[in-house]
């Protein structure tokens, strides 16, 4: 038993021996084939026509931005990943915030271990998504994985690979990757919530922007829509031009006309198309030059300033002794004529606004809007300052159609000449209509309503549509 029992045991340390050697012949083996393989893979490499740029997910312990917006690019509409790749991964993203173009939006991207090409400026990119296990991780032990340990820390790591011919290496990175960047950072600023800035102590304090209000839903006359989104989509793409001849990248627009034409409509319609923030800037709540500034520095790039009703400071300034005065050649240092030193004046903000933002080389746009044009300092009015004048007026029978389509989904009715006729001769505006519009539930009803509206107008006289 005993010498049977010996036996098994010299032959079971025989064959642990050997096994033993056999592992260590075969690690050497293996550490061989490595060799080799890499050798190999590096000699490919040298021969292969393709160039590989690897990049990870995280660069040691923090994010690697040019992984995240490459992801972003290949989930975006702009590359043709969901036209190539064979396997996509489908994300529906949360319905946070209404304001946000990409809230709600289903995002689609490549699945790991696959490939996808692009092609920019003639050359043909091919990517893919790798995982690989992170080197600190035991892959034997769960609790040492990511989603179980909690810490994350030796969770796989993900990388792209972007493939390419090797003649193409300067045209990728210098072309190619910065285009990327780009266009992820469109992509981040269509999907986050666009913000209202308004100054509450001295500072700017900010809620959302959720002016559902688009070039679609306003009233004004389409050729004006056309032309401002025109002037817009033109100006935001002009950085070149505005650095070369040395001047602030900004563009001012003064919207004139009566009270509940859609001037602030326009405004939130401006914001959502070029997704910017606002910052609604009080100026008879500004007191001194330095709290000017310091707002203004702080008002972001890629957002509009918006003065409103600069009629009324300009008023204050005519009675003599408001916080703004309204001098042709007053520099925002001057000296208020009432002793009240450092206090703002309008034409002083223009050229303040200038000399700030002449060296940031971000665009911007400056809204000032007005009830009474006509009261404005004319070298306020000069291109330069405000380049763009658009007239919001009455509601014309073009603008009641929008209107009708908005709250009520009809195009056409029995009633609408009727009501078109009234609108060509009544002055009424398209805050009014709307809010007849809007009252009532059913199509036939609010268009009655808005005929008796009108009517009831007309009788009372008053001032007329010229
Ligand atoms: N042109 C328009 N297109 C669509 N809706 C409009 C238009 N004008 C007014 N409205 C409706 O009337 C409301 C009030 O209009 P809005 O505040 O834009 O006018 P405003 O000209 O800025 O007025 P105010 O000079 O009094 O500030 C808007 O929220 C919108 O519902």
């Amino acid at each position: 038993m005993s010498s049977s029992s010996s036996y098994s045991c010299r032959e079971y340390l025989t064959v642990l021996a050997t096994a033993a050697g056999t592992a260590m012949a075969l690690g050497a083996a293996y550490e061989l084939r490595d060799m080799a393989s890499a050798a190999a893979r590096s000699f490919l490499a040298r021969l292969s026509p393709r160039r590989v740029v690897v990049i990870d997910e995280t660069d040691g312990l923090s994010p690697n931005r040019l992984f995240d917006a490459a992801r972003s690019y290949l989930s975006s509409s702009s590359s043709s990943v969901s036209a190539t790749a064979r396997r996509l991964r489908a994300t529906r993203l949360e319905d946070s915030s209404s304001s946000g173009a990409g809230a709600g939006a289903t995002v689609v991207t490549i699945d790991l271990g696959e490939q996808t090409t692009d092609s920019h400026d003639g050359v043909s990119y091919t990517w893919r998504l790798l995982v690989s296990p992170n080197p600190g991780a035991n892959t034997n032990n769960p609790h040492t994985k990511s989603g179980h340990g909690g810490h994350g820390g030796h969770a796989p790591t993900k990388s792209l690979e972007l493939t390419f011919h090797k003649k193409h290496t300067e045209k990728a990175l210098s072309s190619y990757i910065p285009h990327i960047i780009s266009a992820a950072d469109e992509i981040r600023s269509k999907n986050r919530a666009l913000k209202m800035h308004m100054v509450e102590y001295d500072a700017w304090a900010a809620v959302d922007l959720r002016h559902p209000s688009t070039f679609a839903t306003l009233a004004m006359p389409a050729a004006h829509k056309r032309s401002i989104i025109a002037d817009l989509d033109r100006f935001v793409t002009r950085r070149d031009h505005y650095a070369k001849t040395g001047r602030a990248w900004k563009r001012g627009y003064l919207l004139h006309g009566p009270p509940g034409t859609g001037k602030s409509s326009l405004v939130a319609a401006m914001a959502n198309h070029l997704r910017f923030d606002v910052y609604d800037l009080e100026l008879p709540a500004v007191s001194s030059n330095s709290d000017l500034r310091r707002l203004l520095v702080g008002v972001a790039n890629r957002s509009i300033l918006l003065i409103e009703d600069i009629d009324r400071s300009s008023s204050v300034v005519v009675n003599g002794g408001g916080a703004l005065r309204n001098h042709r050649d007053a520099g925002a240092g001057d000296e208020d004529e009432d002793g009240g030193g450092g206090k703002v004046t309008l034409s002083g903000l223009l050229n303040f606004v200038d000399g700030l933002w002449s060296t940031t080389g971000e665009e911007r746009i400056v809204v000032f809007t007005t009830n009474h044009k006509e009261r404005l300092d004319p070298a306020l009015l000069r291109p330069g300052r405000m380049d763009v004048h658009v007239h919001m007026g009455f509601c014309t029978p073009e603008s009641f159609r929008v209107l009708a389509g908005n709250y009520h989904s009809v195009e056409d009715h029995d009633m609408f000449p009727e009501i078109e006729r009234l609108l060509e001769e009544v002055p009424v505006t398209p805050a009014e209509v709307a809010e007849v519009l809007m009252r009532n539930d059913g199509a036939d009803a609010a268009f009655r309503d808005l005929l008796e509206f009108i009517e009831g107008k007309r009788m009372e006289g008053g001032e007329s549509k010229e």
